[in-house]
């Protein structure tokens, strides 16, 4: 309110008040007016008061709907940043899983599940295209003694080394893998027996220059090798009997050889 208005509020009061005035015909009309104006302005304050509750009241809210919005987006991206971390591990434990599955913890090399399901699949395109492929099946010479003379761990380091050099020495869609304790298997898609000679030749060559040091020493590791070409309607493991009888034949020949299948 401003001060003319209260000034003005004040001198009413007194002109209604004033004896000297309640005969006036003015003085009762004045005074009815003075009275609705009060009742108006009691009203109006009133409904500013319920106003300004009812505002406070919606500010609340909103802001309590605000705070709750808040905290259940915060606890939403929790609940996504979790279930993100989970779905991680869970793609890395498959991805091991898988790797075990199919792999030599110790070489890294395949295993023989692996192996098996090319040479199937090998025998079946080669039934299809008239491709013939070869199996060589190779076995480090006298490892029990690498074993016995210098130690397991030793022994463990030949086996990685043998197998980095094997892998080292084929060709990419060539197949190497560990069929088990210190016999390695080489699938040679397409390849024929003189072909794949020369090739186990040159892996034998590589393994036979090997330098594995041992304080002074130098360990000399062969390897014997038998190698077989698929037959036409053969099943993946008569080729392979066929290329483990040509190295147990390399074996009783006096070893670090290889022999072909007939
Ligand atoms: N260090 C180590 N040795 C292994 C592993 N797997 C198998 N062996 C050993 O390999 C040796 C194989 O011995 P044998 O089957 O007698 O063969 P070899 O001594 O190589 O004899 P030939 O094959 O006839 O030349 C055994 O002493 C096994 O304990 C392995 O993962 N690590």
């Amino acid at each position: 309110m401003t001060r003319e208005h209260a000034e003005l509020e004040e001198l009413i009061k007194r002109l209604l008040a004033d004896p000297e005035h309640r005969d006036n015909p003015l003085s009762f009309a004045l005074g009815q007016l003075w009275h609705q104006y009060r009742e108006l302005l009691n009203r109006m304050e009133r409904i500013t008061r319920v106003s300004d509750v009812y505002q406070s009241l919606a500010r609340q809210r909103e802001q309590t709907l605000a705070e709750r919005f808040d905290k259940q987006l915060r606890q939403l991206e929790k609940v996504a940043r979790i279930s993100d971390r989970y779905q991680g591990m869970m793609r890395e434990l498959n991805l091991a899983l898988k790797e075990a599955s199919t792999h030599d913890p110790l070489t890294t090399l395949a295993n023989r599940r692996p192996l098996i399901e090319r040479m199937k699949a090998e025998v079946e395109r080669s039934t299809r295209l008239q491709h013939t492929f070869c199996v060589a099946m190779l076995d480090i010479d006298h490892f029990k003694q690498v074993n016995d003379q210098h130690g397991h761990e030793v022994g463990d380091s030949v086996l990685i080394e043998t197998a980095r050099v094997m892998e080292a020495e084929v060709r990419e869609y060539d197949l190497c893998g560990r069929w088990g304790g210190e016999e390695f298997l080489i699938l040679l898609p397409e390849t024929e027996l003189a072909t794949a000679s020369t090739i186990v030749e040159r892996v034998r060559d590589s393994i036979r220059r090997m330098t594995l040091r041992l304080g002074t020493e130098t360990l000399a590791i062969t390897i014997s090798a038998g190698l077989a070409e698929h037959r036409v309607e053969e099943s993946y493991s008569a080729t392979l009997n066929r290329a483990d009888a040509a190295l147990l034949e390399a074996k009783r020949a006096g070893r670090d050889r290889a022999h072909l299948a007939s």
